[in-house]
């Protein structure tokens, strides 16, 4: 089959969040099951320096009365095929914010969507649209049957421009359905995926649904819930380079250096004993920081913890959770900035990791943390409710602590709860050994990922492809046929 999946961020080029790992990722494990996915993102000016780009273009379109060039290069260290939309509107130094954002998103989608239409040299079957950058496409591919698309939400929070602003911009079809970005994408596209079975139910109710909650239900025939996966082979405790000593779920005594670095580097107390807490987020309402910003205080008065925050986002949590640290010299540091190797160094030195969220689409640090040996923390809500159990001191089962109501004094036990169990070293390092030794590769998603494929280009499930059943440890028939390309 050929994809190509459309989005604003792809690691290792650009990433604000979990959006970027997910289409940095997953095209490699496709094209591992023999399908040809490539990827078509902006091309910003600060991706010169992370890799070569060709000169000349393969490509000169024009949309909304613009002109643009796209450039063919491949994501650095994969064999996918990488297109970049070039135009002097993405040449500044930043993925989002600033006045323009609705307009050079939309103008990207329309570019992309022109690339579908026009390109002559390849072909996509299928357009996979990511969040609302890409939303509009669904909508003017509808008149274009021999191109499918499918339309992720990694975050229904940010729906895109509205309609009366798309007007404006550009060119509404008679047919668009919805009054934002986001709400016309999901009635239009063929298919639709969010990244956790949870949080595809949650977004059907009203605590959840962002106000298209109704709209949400109207299209659940078409609606999936794929879990995402954590990139295995470059988060790898046992080869990461950017951790001071290597370990595995056998090694675990040789975690401890890393704990004593971190500690170290951030200028907190080295004490191997203290009960180190990390989390590693956007700044946003999302991810629970005003809970947060409620029990932290008393939490860390109450006990010997230490406390380490590596993130960026809104301006008033960035200054509390400052002001904050201030108060706790040696004990806590925030780090207001991005930074991909502190977040390994996070992951592998600190005891526990924090995710109290008010909403989690899938959430891809907690799986990182676990990865790591470091034991989460989170609210029960969408993809973590699907990613970590609550322990089980009885069966020595679970491999983290869950809490159910957004309410402060939920969120304080469960973390009391977790400083309590951290005093029995060796039942703790058991509940890491269970951490550890999850699947979360994305081997299991892309299998998920190709079903949705096939159904929507109508091709049968049963037949596989001789790579996918060599992904699935299946045997391969001789001669080897291949069956389901409808290429
Ligand atoms: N300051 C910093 N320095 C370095 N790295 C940082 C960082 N801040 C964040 N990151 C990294 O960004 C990613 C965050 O991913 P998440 O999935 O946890 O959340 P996010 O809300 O961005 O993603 C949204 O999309 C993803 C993908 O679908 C969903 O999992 C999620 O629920 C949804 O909210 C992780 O790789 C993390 O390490």
């Amino acid at each position: 089959m050929k994809i190509l999946f459309v989005a604003a961020e792809a690691v290792p080029l650009a990433k604000v969040g979990g959006m970027g790992d997910v289409v940095g990722a997953l095209p490699q494990f496709l094209r591992k099951m023999g399908h040809d996915v490539r990827v078509f993102m902006p091309y910003y000016g600060f991706l010169s320096d992370k890799l070569d780009i060709p000169e000349e273009p393969v490509w000169l379109g024009s949309a909304m009365f613009q002109e643009f060039a796209v450039y063919e290069t491949f994501l650095p260290g994969t064999d996918v095929p990488l297109y970049l939309f070039g135009h002097p509107v993405f040449d500044p130094r930043r993925i989002y914010y600033g006045e323009d954002e609705d307009w050079r998103f939309t103008f990207f989608a329309n570019g992309a969507s022109e690339f579908a239409w026009n390109y002559e040299d390849w072909k996509p079957e299928i357009l996979h649209c990511h969040d609302w950058h890409t939303g509009m496409i669904p909508v003017w591919m509808q008149e274009t049957p021999e191109i499918k698309t499918i339309f992720t939400i990694h975050n229904l929070a940010y729906q895109g421009p509205w309609r009366w602003r798309l007007d404006q911009m550009t060119w509404c079809p008679w047919y668009m359905q919805g009054h934002n970005t986001m709400a016309a994408a999901v009635q239009s596209a063929d298919l639709v995926s969010t990244v956790s079975p949870t949080y595809a139910k949650q977004i059907q109710t009203s605590a959840y649904g962002e106000n298209l909650d109704g709209l949400m239900s109207f299209i659940s025939g078409k609606l999936w819930g794929i879990l995402n996966g954590v990139d295995v082979e470059r988060y790898n405790p046992e080869t990461d380079r950017y951790i001071v000593e290597n370990f595995n779920a056998e090694t675990l005594d040789q975690r401890a250096a890393n704990k004593s670095a971190l500690q170290e580097e951030l200028g907190l107390e080295m004490n191997e004993g203290r009960f180190l807490m990390g989390m590693v987020t956007r700044l946003v309402e999302q991810k629970g920081i005003d809970l947060l910003l409620q029990i932290l205080d008393r939490f860390m008065a109450y006990t010997d913890a230490q406390f380490v925050l590596l993130g960026t986002g809104d301006h008033y949590y960035e200054s509390q959770m400052w002001h904050m640290a201030a108060r706790y010299p040696g004990r806590m540091s925030v780090q207001i900035l991005h930074n991909d190797g502190l977040a390994r160094r996070i992951y592998a030195g600190c005891d526990v990791f924090l995710m109290p969220s008010r909403f989690e689409p899938c959430g891809i640090t907690q799986m990182m943390a676990m990865r790591y040996g470091c034991i989460p923390i989170v609210r029960r809500t969408g993809g973590l409710v699907d990613t970590v159990k609550h322990h089980d001191p009885l069966n020595q089962d679970g491999w983290g602590y869950c809490f159910d109501r957004y309410e402060p004094l939920d969120f304080f036990t469960c973390m009391v709860r977790t400083w309590e169990s951290f005093r029995y070293p060796q039942y703790w390092r058991e509940m890491q050994k269970r951490a550890m030794s999850l699947d979360f590769s994305w081997d299991k998603s892309a299998q998920e990922y190709v079903r949705m494929y096939k159904q929507v280009l109508g091709l049968s499930q049963t037949d596989l492809l001789p790579e996918e059943k060599r992904a699935l440890g299946l045997p391969v028939d001789e001669p080897e046929t291949s069956t389901v390309s409808a290429s």
